[in-house]
């Protein structure tokens, strides 16, 4: 009999899959999807170009990541960092180096005093039980969205900060509870490196794209896998779990879930799950974003002294872009991340729609160079049925003070895993890898005491 079943394939369950491997102890993977890597897939074009549709980036502190990297040799590489951003605000484009864009002075005071605000508050946060901080219920009780409004004395401070902290949540900013916002800033270090690629979150690329890495570590256990199986109901019989889907069934001792919380909350546990982690999982909301990518021949942005970034209010479909070439610079493609409520306006337009407001932004920055790509792509995790949403499950208010770390906790034997579960690198990958070694970790050492006891 399996001793575990790790439900889900993304890299929570194949971390917790390659603990419970190294350590002999018998488990089979169930995944809905017919492939592995889950919020992370990579979508191969042709031999030398890829495009990383789900998560792409790894920074300092990410140590699971560049651990990961050398074990399998893979290489990674810094982003394009080089030359001037581009500012465009009330249809004006500016152009500035570093991350602070040319702005009146009031304006920049004032953006100084919110980024230091949110770094301070940020820093008190208890990682391991936000819900102590002595002010929790005050920052539990009002958005992020309403924190930015109230502090924000100019409209360009305001505009700046909101785009900027919606490209790192991936959400509109009034859908988020402060705590979470300043316990997701805590969990990723500081906010400078949330919002930086110096230094940063967004440091370096690998070379093949991110879903190389969960590929090689599946290779020992691929037979293990079970793809095209999507769970829907796990039941205790005895000492057992039974978990079925459509026209399968399998029986285990123990259970990790490694997938969103939404997809959780639609799982059918019998008995029900606690009041507790029933209720935070219906709470927990997926953010919403769409990689958006024109792909030209070359980065032709470079050559100017662009560094192919950029920051957008509200008129613009793109919040922000980035240069996300390939390593040998083949390929020049730019990235943008439209999110929120812009990209639920952007994906209900036609694929020609989409590629004629990309490329018209980009003539817009760049010039007539701009015009000819060699082709258009895009992609949203919120239309795909596995994950629902992106990058990462959100708290709303009330969520952290109501319910605790109700989300994480261990049930019966039934352990949870995904980037939701972890205090560290919360909504990163390095935070799905962490909760899924985690996972498997507790079961190890649940197992070896339970040996001991024998
Ligand atoms: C567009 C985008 C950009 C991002 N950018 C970055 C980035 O640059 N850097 C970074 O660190 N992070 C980034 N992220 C976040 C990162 O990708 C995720 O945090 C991470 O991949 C989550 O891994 P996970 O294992 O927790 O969950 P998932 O990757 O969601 O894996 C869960 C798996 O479970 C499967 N599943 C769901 N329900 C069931 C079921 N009922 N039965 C069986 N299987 C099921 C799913 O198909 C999926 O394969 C980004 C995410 C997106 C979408």
């Amino acid at each position: 009999m399996n001793q575990v079943i790790v439900i889900g394939a993304g890299f929570s369950g194949i971390a917790a899959a390659k603990k419970l491997f190294e350590a002999n102890i018998p488990f089979i993977v169930l995944e809905a999807r017919e492939r592995l890597g889950g919020r992370v897939f990579t979508k191969q074009l042709n031999q030398d170009l890829y495009l990383d549709f789900g998560g792409q980036w790894i920074g300092p502190s990410h140590d699971r990541m560049y651990a990961l990297c050398e074990e399998f040799g893979i290489e990674y590489f810094e982003t394009y960092d080089e030359g001037f951003n581009l500012l465009d605000l009330d249809q004006k484009v500016k152009k500035f180096k570093g991350l602070i864009p040319k702005m009146d002075i009031l304006s920049l005071l004032n953006l100084d005093y919110v980024l230091k605000k949110l770094e301070r508050m940020a820093k008190s946060i208890p990682l391991d039980s936000p819900w102590n901080h002595p002010k929790a219920m005050e920052f539990d009780s009002i958005t992020l969205g309403a924190f930015v409004t109230s502090n924000c004395k100019t409209f360009a401070c305001r505009k700046v900060i909101t785009l900027a902290l919606e490209t790192v949540f991936a959400s509109e900013l009034n859908e988020i509870s402060l705590l979470h916002g300043l316990f997701y800033i805590k969990s990723g270090r500081d906010l400078n490196t949330l919002i930086n690629i110096k230094n940063g979150a967004q440091l370096h690329r690998i070379v093949g794209g991110m879903q190389t890495i969960i590929e090689k570590m599946a290779i020992p256990f691929k037979e293990r896998i079970y793809f095209n199986h999507p769970v829907e109901k796990i039941t205790k019989e005895k000492d057992d779990y039974l978990v079925t889907g459509r026209d399968f069934s399998f029986t285990a001792k123990r259970i990790i879930i490694a997938i969103p919380p939404p997809l959780a909350a639609k799982i059918e546990f019998q008995p029900m799950l606690s009041v507790e982690k029933r209720q935070v999982m219906d709470r927990i909301a997926m953010g919403q974003v769409g990689k958006c990518f024109m792909i030209y021949q070359r980065p032709f942005w470079r050559d100017s002294g662009f560094s192919g970034q950029a920051f957008a209010d509200g008129h613009s479909p793109f919040q922000s872009m980035f240069d996300t070439s390939p390593k040998d610079g083949k390929y020049g493609i730019i990235l943008g991340f439209t999110i929120g409520k812009r990209a639920r306006e952007y994906f209900q337009k036609s694929k020609e729609e989409r590629k004629k407001l990309m490329l018209d932004k980009l003539v817009c920055y760049y010039g007539r160079d701009a015009a000819h790509p060699i082709s258009y792509e895009d992609f949203t995790m919120t239309d795909e049925a596995w994950s629902r949403g992106c990058y990462a499950g959100l708290y709303p208010t009330g969520a952290w003070t109501g319910f605790q770390d109700a989300y994480s906790k261990t049930e019966g034997n039934i352990y949870w895993a995904g980037t939701e579960a972890s205090k560290i690198w919360f909504g990163y990958i390095e935070g799905a890898v962490r909760s899924g070694e985690q996972a498997a970790e507790n079961i190890i050492l649940n197992l070896s005491e339970g040996a001991h006891k024998k």
